[in-house]
């Protein structure tokens, strides 16, 4: 084979026929860190120029440069900076002409609330945040109609399933002609790893700090442990399955004693023994059936509702390995078998490649 001329082939496929797409990055913590790396690994490759980055901020600072950040130098740079970060610094940094894409790598409120905006501008949003998608329906709504309004597209890959093709798959159904019945599945990453490592002998709160620091949890490990992480993600999923459910409508079975639900995100780390007791008794009657524990989503009917189960053994749900989500959907086409996707649900670097993945696909519309 002649190698040479497959790199003259390959290049203009991935290259940049286009200028680079500018590119603002909001969160520098575990996902968003990962972003920076990855996008330092394409260093010299054809990808490199499909991105610039002008911008990056998180909470405390942001470094905006209209010829671009070297990526492996921004978070050096962002510590240095003097400026407080804005959401209008975002807008200043991508003002002007060409394909322009903000990276969502919080867990923002504020942050979400703006998605909007950036659509009706057409600028493409790219999220981990499930909040823009995933709490009220006139949000979700609003995201549409922005996106449409602005001609800008919204990567959600990396909400549900850290990067998996689910949200791609129900859709490419959908735009099939298929109908979704139903979808059950384990939906978190850390509570499936929590599971996947409970043995009802370690306390379940070590798991939880040992989970939390390797970057599955939320930034509140709360959010997970409450069915809250999972909630949004079902609700993403119901909506894009053309279910489109309130909030309130999803039936949330908590693990998050009410004792540990109140205290401030700084007085947690020392509480969450209280999580141990009551886990231990619901393994050990699990252990008794020969059953397993899962947390599990569940859409059927327009009904929906999220919390642990015990399984047997060989059920279906009861597989996998690490931090795997495992999601089965049952739809005209998939009647008695569902169709199963699998793979690791949580961990920064499969989030980094989900949302990367979709601002190249958006940058390349
Ligand atoms: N961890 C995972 O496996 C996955 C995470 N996600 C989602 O990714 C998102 C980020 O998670 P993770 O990286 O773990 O969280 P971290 O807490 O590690 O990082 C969050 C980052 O957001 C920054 N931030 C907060 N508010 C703002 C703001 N207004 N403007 C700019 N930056 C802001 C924080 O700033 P500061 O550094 O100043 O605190 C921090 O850098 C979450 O929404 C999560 O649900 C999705 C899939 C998987
Ligand atoms: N905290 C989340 C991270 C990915 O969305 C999870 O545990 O799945």
């Amino acid at each position: 084979m002649n190698l040479a001329a497959v790199e003259v082939v390959r290049e203009p496929a991935i290259g940049a026929r286009h200028a680079p797409a500018r590119v603002a990055l909001l969160g520098t913590g575990t996902v968003g860190s990962a972003v920076l790396s990855r996008l330092a690994s394409w260093e010299a490759t054809p990808f490199e120029r499909r991105v610039r980055l002008v911008h990056v901020a998180n909470s405390r600072h942001a470094v905006s440069e209209r010829s671009g950040l070297a990526p492996a130098e921004a978070s050096q740079r962002l510590a240095l900076a003097p400026q407080h970060g804005t959401l209008e610094a975002v807008d200043a940094a991508l003002h002007g002409d060409g394909v322009r894409v903000v990276i969502d790598a919080t867990a923002s409120e504020i942050v979400a609330e703006r998605h909007a905006h950036w659509l009706a501008q057409g600028i493409h949003v790219a999220t981990a945040c499930k909040i823009g998608q995933g709490t009220s329906l006139s949000r979700w709504r609003a995201i549409r109609t922005a996106s449409a309004l602005g001609g800008a597209g919204y990567g959600d890959s990396a909400t549900v399933g850290a990067g998996l093709p689910l949200l791609r798959s129900l859709r490419e159904l959908r735009e099939g002609g298929d109908r979704i019945h139903a979808i059950a599945g384990v939906l978190s990453g850390s509570l499936a790893w929590l599971f996947n490592h409970y043995d009802g002998m370690r306390p379940f709160s070590a798991l939880v700090r040992q989970a939390r620091d390797a970057g599955y949890t939320e930034p509140d490990p709360r959010d997970d442990l409450s069915g809250e992480d999972v909630r949004r993600k079902l609700l993403i999923l119901a909506r894009t399955a053309g279910v489109e459910l309130e909030a309130d409508d999803v039936a949330v079975s908590s693990l998050v004693p009410q004792a540990l639900a109140i205290l401030s995100k700084e007085a947690l780390d020392g509480a969450l023994p209280a999580l141990d007791a009551p886990l231990r008794e619901r393994f050990a009657t699990a252990y008794k059936h020969g059953e397993k524990l899962r947390f599990i989503a569940r859409l059927q009917d327009g009904r929906a509702r999220v919390g642990l189960e015990s399984l047997p053994s060989d059920h279906p749900l009861a597989g996998g390995a690490g931090t795997d989500n495992r999601v089965a959907i049952w739809s005209d086409r998939y009647p008695d078998q569902p169709l199963v996707i699998q793979g690791p649900g949580a961990g920064a670097q499969v989030t980094a490649a989900g949302l990367l993945d979709d601002v190249l696909r958006l940058s390349a519309r």
